[in-house]
């Protein structure tokens, strides 16, 4: 089965709650790998990607529509365009498999969603896209359930540590510098002087070479 994928992208200052650890010029970059990973994966399991960019951007293996709204508003302008069904992924998912997408896009409900850790919302697939509407930000999870209750919609949930794995925090890099494998994200870090290390307690945590770090 064929369908469209719609990853919305901040190409422009994005993963801000990495300012900790990598400059503005870096999170840039690292953003770009973590969409490369999810473009490759969409781009596999057969569907077709349309960047909703804040900025404009290229790619050569994706269209783009840049809107300057807020991330619900652009989706929900996307979400009235589609006349067939429609999947919305994130860009910061660089561990995202085609095998993953091709889970949610065989979905018999009418909906499937991925939850996110801490209350978003990963993925969404949604078979008749015009009766939705995106409710990001929160504990979207939750909002997205209503959303479609509130439509009729049967859902099915996906439970999925790759697909759940959003990176937003520092301590997520853990899992992709562990589970990311030929990733774009992982070759980056690991460029950028990136390692595991387990502190005192046994917890594993991220560490930076002092010479590759920039701040
Ligand atoms: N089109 C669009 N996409 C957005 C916008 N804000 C975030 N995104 C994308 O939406 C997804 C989830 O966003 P966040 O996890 O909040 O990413 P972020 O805004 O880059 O990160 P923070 O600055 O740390 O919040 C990522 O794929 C972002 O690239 C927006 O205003 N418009
Ligand atoms: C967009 C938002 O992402 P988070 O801030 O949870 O990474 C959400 O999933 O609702």
């Amino acid at each position: 089965m064929y369908f469209h994928a719609l990853i919305p992208f901040k190409p422009t200052n994005p993963k801000t709650r990495l300012s900790c650890i990598l400059n503005q010029e870096e999170r840039e970059a690292f953003a770009r790998a973590m969409l490369e990973d999810v473009i490759a994966s969409v781009l596999k399991s057969g569907c077709s990607a349309t960047l909703l960019c804040t900025h404009p951007f290229k790619h050569e293996n994706a269209l783009i529509a840049v809107r300057k709204e807020s991330l619900n508003e652009a989706i929900n302008w996307a979400l009235g365009q589609f006349h067939c069904p429609a999947l919305i992924i994130m860009a910061d998912l660089p561990l995202v498999t085609a095998g993953d997408i091709q889970r949610l896009i065989r979905t018999e409900k009418d909906m499937a969603i991925v939850p996110g850790r801490g209350g978003g919302t990963n993925v969404i697939f949604l078979k008749k896209p015009r009766c939705f509407h995106a409710d990001f930000y929160g504990a979207s999870f939750l909002d997205h359930l209503r959303i479609a209750e509130e439509c009729g919609f049967s859902v099915d949930v996906i439970d999925s540590f790759r697909m759940s794995t959003d990176v937003d925090e520092k301590e997520d890099l853990v899992e992709i510098l562990i589970h990311g494998k030929k990733r774009k994200s992982r070759e980056f870090l690991e460029s950028s002087g990136f390692s595991i290390v387990i502190d005192e307690k046994g917890r594993v945590g991220v560490q930076r070479d002092p010479h590759k770090e920039t701040l």
